[in-house]
């Protein structure tokens, strides 16, 4: 479930060896007992030609290369005919190696030094590639690099050592040349790179295998990478993935998700988003759409509540204030806001006036109003005129309006609003007093509830614009804040390039989490997910076919649905992942070729 780094994997050898008290053969006998297991497991699904299996042994001079000889003499214990060919002159092993090597002199299995084109590859039935394992650095020498090269030309079926040589065993980076695997026996832990791609493209069917190296020890050495697989679903995050239900429960058991996504070009990302919320489980869900998409889209997901926010008529959010969005999110569990957003002038600000609200932060006008009422005292419709006095725009006004309505107050908000418009009228503040009621007084006062957030897309573009996001305000417990980025937009986020966040993903989404306190889930093969404590997922689920228009939109309402049912945003983002790439993958099944997904397909196999 670990995932490790090379040198991580190499404390925990160390550790083992010299404080448990292990020695480093026994490691190397099981780790080469193991590969010899799977090679064989792999030729009884062979068409061999009537004799047993003939295994070629590849060898590096390396520990990679003690564990390759012990599995030669595993093999030709087992029966099968096993050959030995050196990279490199054997005097040049030391170490536990070159007790390895000894002995397989004295065992009588047949070995030699490689020489360009010398190995008759028509011979072998399979071949064992243990020429490089985590000591290696950079792309392959000769004459590594040439055997490697004509091993992959041979057709045969390649088990890996460890992991595939040629490999990057941190990041997952291929180099020229690299193994093509049919299977890697892991040793002790899965290095990263076997998660990560394109390196899990040349692992093929990838297992671990138990060595001597106790699993608890990644914990005591602080292993936080892991894979995103079922097993880690059910022991890691303690998830249950048929999500089972309690019968005496009802839709307000299961939380209420807001999602504001769509403008008049792009209005199918909300309904996308909508609908994978709902399939996702929340009670009910909420669709905040500009008041000029509202009509067409009635009717077209029927479980959610459409909620139209004044546009101006333009289909899109340049004109509704941010404080008319945060005011929807009063007796809502989660907010997911992004999908179709497109951009705006000063939107960025607007992103930072909803992230405030739902932080909890009451905005300065309301703020301001509400000590003026204060100051007031018991003066009827001081908060109103308060606010009155201070709505010289539309948008303070909807301000004034959003924080009564926060409060369900909706005879105060609609005092407010008109009060407001009074002012705005250039009417005295008597008339915006009198138009004021005592409830608004109290709405005045009141914060916004804090909850928690999903960001996708422009919502995340907004962010990498905005200047000034390290000043934000830290979001409190029970309101955290998920972002998901594809590569290009997390690029944009740490103002690097792509290929620099792709080259070290884990890297990439830990750094941002832990810098701004919030979760990342950064998309792509491989998606990884980052928690603010610096714990890092690799997810195992999905396809090729998933890289479709609106797939994200899927998942971010997916996570938003969960965070709604009250779930952590460590599990909500995990698990949203594991569970969007499961419904892809069953998606992808059910159609006559992976080409054919669309991101709906994806939302209906949840
Ligand atoms: N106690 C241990 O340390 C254990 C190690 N194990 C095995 O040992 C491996 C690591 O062993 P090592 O650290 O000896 O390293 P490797 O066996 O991966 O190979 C390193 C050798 O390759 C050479 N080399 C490095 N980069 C190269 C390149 N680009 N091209 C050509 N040659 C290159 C180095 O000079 C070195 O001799 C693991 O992957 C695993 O298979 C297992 O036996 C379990 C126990
Ligand atoms: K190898």
């Amino acid at each position: 479930m670990h995932l490790v780094t090379a040198e991580e994997m190499r404390r925990l050898d160390r550790h083992t060896i010299d404080t448990i008290g292990l020695p480093a053969l026994v490691l190397m006998e099981n780790a080469g007992r193991a590969i010899a297991e799977a090679a064989l497991a792999l030729s009884a699904q062979l068409e061999l030609r009537g004799g047993p299996a003939r295994w070629l042994v590849l060898a590096g001079k390396g520990n990679n290369g003690g564990d390759g000889l012990v599995a030669a003499r595993h093999l030709c214990e087992a029966g099968a005919e096993t050959a030995v060919v050196y990279a490199e002159p054997p005097e040049r092993l030391t170490g536990d190696a070159a007790v390895q090597r000894d002995a397989l002199a004295r065992f009588g299995i047949a070995a030699s030094v490689c020489a360009p084109g010398a190995i008759d590859w028509r011979a072998y039935d399979g071949v064992i590639d243990a020429l490089l394992g985590t000591g290696t650095r950079g792309a392959p020498r000769e004459p590594y690099a040439s055997l490697i090269r004509e091993a992959n030309a041979s057709g045969l079926p390649i088990v890996a050592a460890d992991i595939p040589s040629g490999l990057d065993a941190d990041t997952g980076a291929v180099h020229e040349p690299c193994i093509r695997a049919d299977r890697t026996v892991a040793l002790a832990f899965r290095k990263r790179g076997l998660a990560l791609h394109p390196g899990r493209e040349v692992a093929g069917d990838v297992s671990v295998a138990p060595i001597g190296i106790p699993a608890w020890l990644a914990e005591t050495y602080g292993v936080r990478a892991f894979h995103l697989d079922e097993a880690a679903v059910r022991k890691r995050l303690g998830i249950d993935p048929s999500l089972p239900r309690r019968t005496d429960t009802h839709k307000g058991t299961y939380g209420h998700v807001l999602v504001a996504a769509g403008s008049l070009p792009m209005a199918g990302a909300g309904l996308l988003c909508v609908r994978a919320a709902l399939r996702a489980g929340c009670g009910l869900a909420t669709w905040a759409v500009p008041a000029r998409l509202a009509e067409p889209l009635l009717g077209r997901v029927p479980e959610a509540m459409l909620a139209p926010l004044a546009d101006g008529g333009r289909g899109d959010w340049a004109a509704v204030p941010a404080e008319a969005l945060a005011a929807l999110c009063t007796g809502r569990s989660a907010l997911v806001l992004g999908p179709g957003l497109g951009r705006f002038e000063g939107d960025s600000a607007w992103l930072r006036r909803v992230w405030e609200a739902t932080a909890g932060v009451v905005p300065p006008v309301a703020a301001d109003a509400g000590t003026a009422a204060a100051q007031a005292g018991d003066t009827p419709g001081a908060a109103a005129a308060a606010h009155a006095a201070a709505a010289t725009t539309t948008a303070d006004a909807a301000c004034a309006a959003s924080v009564a309505a926060q409060a369900g107050d909706t005879i105060g908000a609609a005092a407010i609003t008109h009060a407001a418009a009074a002012t705005a009228r250039a009417t005295t503040a008597a008339d915006a007093a009198s138009a004021a009621s005592a409830p608004a007084r109290a709405a005045a006062n009141r914060s916004p509830k804090p909850l928690p957030l999903v960001l996708d897309a422009d919502a995340l573009n907004m962010l990498a614009d905005a200047d000034d996001f390290a000043g934000w305000v830290k979001r409190p417990a029970g309101a955290p804040a998920v972002l998901t980025p594809h590569p290009g937009e997390m690029a944009r986020l740490l103002r690097c390039t792509v290929p620099e966040v792709q080259r070290d993903r884990i890297g990439a989404a830990r750094s941002y989490a832990e810098k701004h306190g919030v979760y990342v889930v950064l998309k792509g093969a491989g998606t990884v997910i980052a928690t603010p404590a610096g714990i890092a997922y690799v997810n195992s689920t999905g396809n090729a076919g998933m890289a479709t228009g609106g797939s994200g939109d899927v998942l971010a309402g997916i996570i938003g649905s969960l965070l709604a049912q009250g779930w952590d945003a460590e599990k909500a983002a995990a698990f949203g992942v594991w569970w969007h790439g499961r419904a892809g993958d069953r998606a992808a099944e059910a159609r006559m070729t992976t080409a054919s997904l669309m991101a709906g397909d994806i939302a209906d196999y949840l």
